[in-house]
């Protein structure tokens, strides 16, 4: 509450303070020593960080340098605790071993790959993210002279109103950048967030992250190789050659440092190029020497004449062992409420999709009702009416279960930055997915009901039609979840395969017809291990069971005992069907799926992997 007026006095009611300063208590210098992170690969062990230290402190702007692949973004990761667990190591913040979770609350990290929904504009985007960042007691133009303030420092404020579809990719990385900037952080990690820019763009950006810095901040970007303009607003070089720390300190120090090792730098190079040109050895191997003089970052400020470790007191920053916290500031409710619309105009705005399932639905019931016009009219082709609910059920299950196949994956790579950045919780994301889906879901079962109902001429008995539709619902739920179950574990293409091979088991599974009744144990339990077989009987159920009115015989036909729906039943070996039953089990595999894919999605989101050494020895001591 008290950060919040803090906030509000400075940024709204008063001239632009918002990020020029950040109370003291609030600054957080981050050190880490001997990190060291190495993987699995094919049977070898890969070391990508080769026990590295360093320090990163507030109210400094520091970049991480050095060529493609030598670790900065996996330092970065570990750093902001971001899908890599610190395991061989140690990362203190102001002096303490970092808490991953309170250090979440007060860090930000823009990841490199942009994922940002492109079907809103900046501004949409920008106030959806205040609203959770911001406190609730905040009226809507209070966050909107916040979000301006942070696009008019980003150069974004032209482009408010155009969809992130259209922006360029250089105004896409400020957008994101711009959004961990509204809860004002403490410490804002960035990878990469200057590549695609040209330089007067870059140069904006790094100018707008110098100012934060300057606000007391702890500002850490890995950058391949800054110009020597951009280098201007750095206060800090950290630069990486093979996962080691070669050189820690000022900008300006790096040509005395790389001249103790007698090389020097032309007058026409830029320094952090030469850096990088001698990591990767275009002067000859001085990879060891280089760590070894900076102790792979255990001198943590070079400058001449250092050679022994020091404490990096010349910065006046004040530092305090427990950084404020921020918890989320919105109610559940809230969370869901806002989350929810998003899910509502996205659906809305994504016009091809929403045609193309309004449209398949419509298109496939016309078909399936067309199919099987005739099967009421006359007893001949009542036995279809068993192929109609397959129809039916195969199509239903489709139509819930494939736009959730491309959805899911896709959207836990939307959610994975906004989740690690603490926006909201996965339980309000995860209910408002689910929940956005059931208006257009139930709309379009009820419409597909109504037209294979009539089309197919079943009887007019009203309560008959509604236990047909509820059970078609039921049906697009049980798929829905079983689809978001999948979507949850694997990327769209794994996603797609499964969705479709899996209605291939479970339809064989649900479909032991000519056994009739004389069902053997292993059949009984093969065949109800098929959710497709409950949603069966529960379609069968409205269409032949309950007394339905007979199919009328064809006067050509003296002996007719397919007239009688029973007669169908027991041709398929489903006298002793159960609409209860179906009932029961489709809506307890529901709420399974859904909960099953809640915690798949959940794991996944928090999951972190170990170094392979920390792994063994876990193994070990277990
Ligand atoms: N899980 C992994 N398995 C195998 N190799 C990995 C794994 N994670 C990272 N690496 C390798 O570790 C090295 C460092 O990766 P990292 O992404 O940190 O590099 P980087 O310096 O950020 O590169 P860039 O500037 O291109 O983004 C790379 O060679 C990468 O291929």
């Amino acid at each position: 509450m008290e950060c919040s007026e803090k906030r509000l006095s400075a940024t709204v009611f008063g001239e632009k303070k918002h990020f020029q300063n950040l109370s003291k208590d609030e600054a957080v210098n981050l050190k880490f020593s001997d990190i060291t992170y190495r993987v699995k690969e094919k049977n070898k062990t890969k070391t990508i960080l080769n026990g590295i230290n360093g320090e990163f402190r507030a109210g400094e702007l520091a970049c991480i340098i050095g060529t493609s692949g030598c670790g900065k973004t996996t330092l970065l990761n570990m750093l902001a605790g971001y899908r890599i667990q610190t395991s061989l190591g140690q990362i203190l913040v102001n002096e303490k071993i970092r808490d991953s979770k309170a250090f979440g609350l007060i860090s930000r990290y823009v990841l490199q790959e942009d994922t940002i929904s492109p079907y809103f504009t900046i501004l949409e985007t920008m106030m959806f993210a205040s609203n959770f960042k911001l406190d609730a007691n905040y009226t809507k133009d209070q966050r909107e002279k916040v979000v301006f303030e942070i696009m008019d420092m980003l150069r974004l404020r032209e482009k408010a109103n155009t969809l992130v579809a259209n922006v360029s990719g250089g105004e896409r990385k400020r957008l994101c950048i711009a959004l961990e900037l509204i809860d004002n952080p403490s410490v804002i990690l960035l990878d990469e967030p200057i590549t695609g820019l040209d330089e007067s763009s870059a140069l904006q950006c790094i100018k707008a992250l110098n100012q934060l810095a300057k606000g007391g901040r702890t500002v850490i970007c890995s950058l391949h190789c800054p110009s020597a303009r951009l280098l201007q607003m750095f206060h800090k070089v950290y630069a990486m050659s093979r996962g080691e720390c070669i050189y820690q300190g000022p900008r300006n120090h790096i040509v005395p440092y790389l001249e103790q090792l007698n090389l020097q730098c032309p007058l026409t190079h830029n320094p952090t190029d030469f850096i990088i040109e001698v990591s990767i050895n275009v002067y000859g191997d001085f990879q060891n020497e280089m760590v070894q003089q900076i102790k792979n970052g255990k001198i943590l400020n070079w400058h001449p004449g250092v050679s022994q470790l020091q404490q990096n007191d010349d910065m006046a920053v004040c530092s305090s062992s427990n950084p404020n916290k921020r918890e989320i500031r919105v109610s559940w409710w809230l969370e869901f409420q806002l989350i929810f619309i998003r899910f509502m105009k996205q659906m809305w705005r994504d016009k091809t999709n929403f045609k193309l399932r309004m449209l398949s639905y419509i298109m496939c019931s016309l078909g399936v009702g067309l199919t099987y016009s005739k099967i009421s009219d006359n007893a001949v082709y009542s036995v279809f009416s068993f192929y109609l609910s397959f129809t039916m059920i195969a199509m239903i299950f489709f139509m819930a279960m494939t736009p959730m196949l491309a959805l899911i994956p896709r959207e836990i790579h939307f959610i994975r930055r906004e989740y690690f950045n603490h926006w909201y919780r996965i339980s309000s994301y995860f209910v408002a997915l689910l929940t956005s889906q059931l208006p257009l879901l139930c709309g379009m079962s009820i419409i597909s009901s109504i037209m294979v109902y009539l089309l197919t001429g079943q009887p007019m008995q009203f309560w008959r039609f509604c236990m047909f539709a509820a059970m078609v619902i039921l049906i697009s739920l049980v798929s829905l979840s079983f689809g978001i179950l999948v979507g949850s574990c694997f990327n769209i293409l794994h996603s797609l395969f499964l969705g479709s091979m899996s209605f291939g088991v479970m339809a064989i599974a649900a479909h032991q017809s000519t056994h009739g009744k004389n069902l053997s144990t292993l059949h009984e339990v093969t065949l109800y291990s098929s959710f497709m077989r409950y949603a069966l009987e529960g379609v069968l159920v409205p269409l032949l069971d309950l007394n339905r009115p007979d199919f009328p015989c064809p006067p050509s036909e003296w002996m007719c005992p397919a007239s009688k729906a029973k007669y169908i039943l027991m041709m398929f070996g489903s006298l002793n069907i159960s609409y209860t039953r179906s009932v029961v089990v489709l809506s307890s595999l529901t709420v399974i799926f859904c909960l099953m894919a809640f915690l798949i999605i959940k794991y996944r989101l928090n999951f972190k992997k170990a170094s392979s050494e920390c792994k063994r020895q876990t193994y070990r001591e277990s």
